[in-house]
């Protein structure tokens, strides 16, 4: 590993002893270069001459290049659209080139050589929205983090440990080190400390690039200030930083090594900060005195407002320039430093144990996962435990038997939608971590499912007590394991649903539609012989299909007799809801094979859809 000096700390919220901490976060150093890359898409918009819809071809990226060495930070400056968050993306790899309508060209290299999939083992990217489990405290978030990303045979417990504390104390966390981050149900973390938090556990692992989008939008400018102070220790200590920033202050202008301007996807300066005031001055647009020379800068660039540059001169100014020929012959010599192999992951095993750890703690600590769902389920269960109190051997009773179970199997699993939110919030969370290669998905899913389970075992014991002993139905056993399957499918079915739509209202409209139909086809509302054979495969595709006839032969089958004209015993019930000779095991394990098959398309879509590249 090449060693790097360590400088001073010239920032507010870096004492002396925070400087030895920063000297622990040296890191194998890496250069990232990229070349011509250019980015344009279809957009189809109204003529606005004719009204009538044309498609046309936007440039986002022109032609852009630059290059970061260790030890550099540079800032991506520019008025809002230019392209700053693009080019950050297309740095990091994070444009599908392959979507329709879209092209992408251009190189990006890492130590001389084409970025490939080891990426995410040599680069971090912090995105601009905060993805973090809300639950957990910042320690807790850092413990994770520690164990899921330094490799554990290379690392003791006791040193990822320390690793944590040491990182959360360079960012200034230590005072908030046991709160939480937060939701809509207990106030959590600030928006800066939210901000360093991200920064923090993406640091764990020391790596070589930085990438950050935006750290400092929406901060005032001190606590601005304080994390861009901190980024430019951690360049200082040998990592390549690459932010993107909006409108930096004058003092966090004071921390940049390299500046680039863009402006409509164009390259207007690239090179020293320190040179920029200069360039521009010599390119005829001289800052005035007492001036910041970002908000200056920024003007010139900014072409939605009077008073902006010539954009297309000064970008083709730029390459004729000596900076511009500069950038050219620095991409000419990728690498001025020795190259260390990377880091590996850890193996699957490790990080299903400590997913499985996190999920557990998250669940079980997530009012909106277990506890708020476990009231609502008490409290429907002990409505309808009441309404169904000791039912007999009556015309009516048979009614209220057959209702109760269709309720059970229909409501109880619907009221599953009520975990979507928490299932979208997730969703960024693992989105971010699987982008940042913290684990590969068959371990996310498999943790996520198996600690998915104890809290449904008690939601589903609590409501066949609750259900099944008041009302006296039969078979509390099957009762039981047929309630826990469904809940099981049910929530399988929720964490599909939660892949594939934008936002969770559209999930819950999603998820409540679909449940509607396989409740209209499950054998209740029309008993499958009545059922049209236009809509008969929702009979054999409904889960509810199978979890209601487990129910009814479960409650039916052992009863011999009811005092009733229409129907003697339990089995005439079953022949009239065309449930007869019906195995109950062969439904639970129809239902079983639903919860399995869903959880395999979920990681599926997961795998295939969910790369976090846009
Ligand atoms: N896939 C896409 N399809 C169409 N337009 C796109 C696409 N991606 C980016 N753009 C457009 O490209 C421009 C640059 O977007 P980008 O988000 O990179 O800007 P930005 O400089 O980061 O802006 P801000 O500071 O407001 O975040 C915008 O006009 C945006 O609408």
């Amino acid at each position: 590993m090449t060693t790097l000096t360590l400088s001073p700390p010239r920032a507010h919220g870096a004492s002396s002893a925070s400087s030895l901490a920063y000297q622990s976060l040296r890191v194998k150093p890496a250069t990232i270069a990229w070349k011509d890359l250019t980015y344009d898409v279809k957009l189809t918009r109204a003529n606005p001459q004719t009204g009538k819809k044309e498609t046309i071809d936007k440039r986002i990226l022109d032609g852009l290049s630059g290059i970061v060495r260790p030890g550099e930070m540079l800032a991506i400056c520019g008025p809002s659209g230019g392209g700053k968050t693009t080019l950050l993306d297309a740095i990091a790899g994070r444009i599908d080139p392959n979507r329709k309508g879209r092209k992408f060209m251009g190189d990006v290299l890492v130590n001389g050589k084409l970025r490939d999939e080891t990426f995410s083992m040599v680069a971090s990217y912090v995105q601009q929205e905060h993805a973090l489990q809300t639950p957990f405290t910042v320690k807790e978030t850092m413990r994770y983090a520690a164990d899921l990303l330094i490799p554990h045979s290379e690392s003791t417990p006791e040193e990822r440990r320390a690793r944590a504390e040491n990182v959360t104390h360079v960012l200034g966390l230590d005072s908030c080190s046991n709160t939480i981050v937060g939701d809509v149900f207990r106030k959590g973390l600030s928006g800066g400390q939210l901000r360093r938090l991200s920064i923090a556990v993406e640091l764990v692992r020391n790596p070589s690039i930085l990438l950050l989008d935006e750290p400092t939008s929406g901060l005032d400018s001190a606590a601005a200030e304080n994390i861009m102070s901190h980024l430019s220790h951690l360049a200082k200590m040998g990592t390549t930083v690459v932010c993107t920033i909006h409108q930096p202050p004058s003092e966090v202008w004071a921390n940049f090594d390299k500046f680039l301007l863009l402006s409509r996807g164009k390259c207007l300066y690239f090179g020293a900060a320190k040179n920029a005031v200069d360039y521009f001055s010599r390119m005829g647009y001289p800052c005035p005195s007492q001036s910041n020379p970002a908000d200056f800068f920024l003007r010139l660039a900014n072409t939605d407002f009077e008073g902006h540059a010539d954009i297309e001169l000064l970008a083709k100014l730029f390459k004729e320039e000596p900076e511009g020929m500069a950038l050219t012959s620095a991409l000419a010599r990728p690498i001025e430093h020795a190259i260390s192999p990377a880091s590996h992951r850890n193996g699957f095993m490790t990080q299903l144990m400590i997913l499985s750890h996190r999920a557990f703690f998250n669940n079980a600590r997530n009012p909106g996962i277990f506890l708020v769902r476990l009231v609502m389920y008490i409290m429907l269960c002990l409505l309808m435990g009441f309404m169904f109190w000791n039912l007999g051997h009556g015309p009516t009773d048979i009614n209220s038997r057959v209702a109760l179970l269709f309720f059970v199997a229909a409501f109880l699993v619907f009221m599953s939608v009520a975990v979507l939110p928490f299932f979208i919030v997730e969703r960024a969370v693992f989105l971010r971590e699987r982008a940042n290669g913290w684990y590969v998905v068959p371990a996310y899913v498999l943790a996520s499912f198996f600690m998915s389970l104890p809290g449904l075992f008690i939601i589903s014991l609590v409501s066949t007590i609750l259900v099944v002993l008041p009302a006296g139905l039969n078979g509390f056993g099957v009762f039981l394991a047929d309630l826990f399957l469904s809940l099981v499918t049910a929530e399988a079915f929720m964490c599909v649903i939660a892949s594939v739509v934008p936002h969770y209202i559209i999930g819950i409209a999603l998820g409540a539609a679909v449940y509607g139909f396989f409740m209209l086809c499950e054998g209740f509302m029309k008993v499958k012989n009545d059922i049209p054979d236009y809509f008969i495969w929702g009979y054999y595709m409904a889960f509810h299909t199978y979890s209601f006839r487990a129910f009814m032969v479960n409650e039916f089958e052992g009863i011999k007799y009811f005092d009733s004209p229409q129907f003697h015993n339990g089995k005439e019930v079953l022949v009239f809801y065309n449930m007869e000779d019906h195995a109950v095991w062969k439904d639970l394990l129809v239902v079983g094979g639903w919860a399995i098959g869903l959880q395999v398309l979920f990681g599926s879509i997961l795998q295939v859809f969910h790369k976090g590249k846009r």
